[in-house]
Formats: structure tokens, sequence, C-alpha cells
């Protein structure tokens, strides 16, 4: 679960953003109730549903694992029996402690943390038209798309339509249905006994393609793996220099070539010498300019057609990377890196710090390629197998049980 925690945390913006417009939804429509009603009939409470949202499971916890759950479970276990149908008035027999803070509902934090015996109130809403519309706009507002958002919420809709549901199972059935769709794409990169695995390593300049690059050769390099790294990207003397730097904290060989020369020929001179040394893994970094894309396709397509010449299997693996921060603009990326090179899998990075993480839902909805790692981070460890359920988990703000 460390790093379930961890994911949580970086994916806070998009969680919270997901997480905030599902409160928000579901108290713009709904009723409070003190217990879980048998079905769609539910009698809603008769207190108005401002007055008292259900307890926040948002405040996100820095505290290492395990964590007591915040979350409200999907469906409320049953409470214990209230001794006080009415939830508004405290009961006389329990009076609220001193509280400093405005209580509206005079009862305090620790009233209202340690009331026993009353039912904690919950915010329920029917699942209708109207409430799925609205969060399949939500659900397009954090880049997840048009079709995907779709299809999730016609998901959602099934077998709950006409029901009132609180935030927490809104939650949960919507981590449900996301890792649904990301479940057929969760898959590492296949490791063949091929040596050296060739790894070809495409995508826009600035996506995160050497720190992926570091971060794999590190992970690669305490399996007992032996790595080396081409500098693919020979054009700009700085791309170099950070590989070379990434290379170097990875305790990985970084075979560059002088400004400008042809990327090909140093990927030729890479996996001879890869192929000398026994290497398990070669990763050649790429030039990422889609300025000129004919140039750019030229340049992959000889770059394959001169490696092929040493193995014809290679590459075995061409990883696109994509920057989760561009939201959809990682949709058009895929298409167009189709056409240059044969992409076999994908890496998302800067899943941290970006409310856009729902754009991968999308891709694994309209794209199918396998999802292999994410980035969320600048760290050399920060960088993770995918898993679907944790990713859902962490998009949708719920935690896991
Ligand atoms: N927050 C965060 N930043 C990342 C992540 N991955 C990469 N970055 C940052 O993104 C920036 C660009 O990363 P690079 O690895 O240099 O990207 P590149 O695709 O190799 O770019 P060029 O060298 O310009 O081709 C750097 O500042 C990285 O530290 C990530 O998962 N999270």
């Amino acid at each position: 679960m460390a790093f379930f925690s961890k994911l949580k945390d970086r994916l806070f913006k998009s969680s919270s953003k997901l997480e905030q417009g599902l409160d928000a939804i579901v108290e713009e429509g709904g009723a409070e109730e003190t217990a879980p009603k048998a079905g769609p009939a539910a009698r809603p409470a008769p207190v108005p549903a401002a007055a008292e949202p259900e307890p926040s499971p948002r405040i996100p916890d820095p505290r290492p694992q395990p964590e007591p759950d915040p979350v409200p479970p999907p469906a409320e276990p049953p409470t214990p029996m209230p001794t006080d149908p009415d939830p508004v008035p405290p009961p006389p027999e329990d009076p609220p402690p001193a509280d400093p803070v405005p209580d509206p509902q005079g009862k305090g934090l620790l009233g209202r943390l340690f009331s026993r015996g009353e039912a904690p109130a919950v915010v329920r809403r029917t699942l209708d038209d109207d409430m799925l519309e609205q969060i399949e706009e939500l659900l397009i507002a954090s880049d997840m798309g048009v079709e995907t958002a779709l299809r999730v919420t016609a998901n959602l809709a099934e077998g709950r339509f006409g029901k009132r549901l609180s935030t927490g199972e809104i939650k949960a059935a919507l981590a449900t249905e996301i890792a649904r769709v990301m479940e057929p794409v969760a898959r590492p990169m296949p490791i063949y006994p091929k040596r050296p695995q060739v790894v070809l390593v495409v995508g826009v300049n600035g996506s995160g393609k050497t720190t992926t690059i570091g971060k794999l050769a590190s992970q690669f390099k305490s399996a007992g793996k032996s790595v080396v790294i081409a500098a693919g990207d020979t054009f700009r003397a700085a791309a170099v220099e950070q590989l070379q730097i990434w290379g170097d904290r990875a305790g990985v060989p970084v075979l560059t070539a002088p400004e400008g020369s042809d990327p090909a020929s140093l990927a030729f001179d890479a996996l001879t010498r890869a192929q000398a040394e026994g290497a398990d893994l070669l990763m050649i970094d790429t030039a990422g300019r889609l300025q000129n894309r004919a140039d750019l396709m030229e340049e992959l397509a000889k770059i394959v057609r001169v490696i092929r010449k040493k193995d014809e299997s290679a590459p075995h693996n061409t990883l696109l990377v994509l920057d989760a921060t561009t939201g959809q603009n990682a949709l058009s990326q895929v298409e167009t890196f189709r056409k240059l090179a044969d992409v076999s899998g994908l890496v998302m990075t800067k899943l941290d710090g970006t409310a856009k993480g729902g754009v991968l839902v999308a891709l694994a909805d309209r794209f199918g390629l396998p999802i292999h790692a994410i980035g969320v981070g600048e760290q050399i460890d920060d960088l993770s197998p995918f898993d679907p359920e944790e990713f859902a988990a962490a998009l949708t703000g719920l935690d896991p049980s």
C-alpha cells in the first residue's frame, strides 16, 4: 500500500478535482440521510442538503501507511442503533462538549466524531439523467475525453439508475468502471530472452524520455540486468548531457556521438557494443522534434533499418513516452507516433501535479496500447508499474479497502 499512498498524494490534483466535483454534484441535488435506506424509495432526511455534508474523506494524510480509512465504504455499514431518530438537535442526555468553533448544529467537532449511537449523516442523491450528465461533464473536464466519459457514465448507470447514492458509493462505482477500462492495457514491458533486448524510446521533446530511460535503467540494473544507453538525440547537446547525468545516477554507460552526427550510426555502434559486452538491454533515446515530421520519420526509420542489420528482430520494444500534463494532446501524439514508428507500449509521465490524469483512461479506451509504467515525479524511483485499480482509486479519490 505504500505506493498507493504515494500515488494518491501525487495524483492529488486529479483526484481532488474529481472528488470535489463529485461531492458538489451529490450535494447539489441530494439530501442528508442518517442511515442507509433500502433502495430507491429511501426517504430523504428533513435537513437541508447544505447543512452538513457527509464527513469529508478528502483530507490528504501525509502519514505513512497503514492509515485509518477516511473514506466511507461504498455501502455504509449498518450504523449503531440511534437513540434519537432526529439527527439535528443533540440528544439532551448527551450535551456537546464546549466547542470554541461555531457549529451550526451545536455538536462541536468532538461531538460529531464521538457521538455514540447517532447515525452519521450522509448525503445521497438519486442517480438520474441530470446527475449522469453532470458526472459526464466532470469526467470530460478531467481530460477523459467525450467518448470515454460517455462510456464510463453509461456503465456507471447500469444497475444503479434511480438509486440513491452517496459520494463514497459513486466514487467506488466510478473507480470500478475506470479500472475495467484500464485492466486490459496494464502490462509491464515484456522482457524477451533475446540479448541485448533493444528498446527504442520515442516521444516529443520534454515528454520525459530522458528521465524515463534513466529510471528504467536504474530499475533494470537493480534487477541484475546489464544496460547500455544510446544518446540518440544527437542534435541537442543539452539532451545528451542530461542523459549522461541519468546514466551516472543509474550506474549505466551512456554512448554519445558528436553533436549533429547521424543518430542511426550511433545506434549501430551502441548495438555493436551492447552485443560485444553481452548486455541484457540497450535503450536508445531519440529526438522528438515534431516540427518536421518527415525528417523525424526518416530519422526513426533509418535507426530501425540500421540496427536491423545487426539484429533483424530489433527493436524489440518501441516505447512512446507521453506527458500527462498535455491532456488531450497526448491522444494526438499517440496517433502521430504510431505513424512514425511501430509503437509497442506507452509510459505516461508527470502524473504528479496534474489535474489531467483522466487522459490515461481515454488513451486506454481509444488505443488499447499497453501502458507499461507511469512517472510520478522527477526522482530515480518515481516510475512505477501501472496498476489499474490503484490508479482508478487514486484518480477518483477513493481509498483502497
Ligand atoms: N513531475 C515530474 N516531472 C517529470 C517526470 N518525468 C520527467 N519529468 C521532468 O520533465 C522534464 C523533461 O524531462 P526529460 O526527461 O528531459 O524529457 P525529454 O523527453 O527527454 O526531453 P528532451 O531532452 O527535451 O527531448 C524534466 O524537467 C524532468 O525532470 C515525472 O514523472 N514527473
